[in-house]
């Protein structure tokens, strides 16, 4: 199953320095390894913004729902999620 996700990252300001540090280092490890895995298949950084949108290809909603919950920024993020269903005018 095909999802779409926004992640929108609001870090506090006086978020201690070494633990910023430390989530955003795991925030990547976690990324990079999902990605190489195969269930995130799109990063992209939304312009302007400290938010990304991505596309998930994962068995199911439990599955999505353990990726998200994973994620070393998720206490710090606004997530919205969009099941993705085939258009009928896609051509790819
Ligand atoms: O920077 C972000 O958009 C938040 C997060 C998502 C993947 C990653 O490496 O960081």
């Amino acid at each position: 199953m095909l999802f779409a996700v926004q992640m929108t990252v609001n870090l506090p300001p006086d978020l201690d320095a070494d633990l910023r540090a430390a989530t955003l280092t795991a925030e990547k490890e976690y990324a990079q390894e999902l990605q190489q895995s195969g269930e995130w298949l799109h990063l992209w950084r939304c312009a302007g913004q400290y938010a990304n949108l991505s596309v998930f290809e994962v068995t199911g909603n439990d599955r999505l729902n353990d990726i998200l919950w994973g994620l070393p920024l998720f206490p710090y993020m606004d997530i919205t999620v969009t099941p993705l269903a085939r258009h009928p005018s896609a051509i790819r």
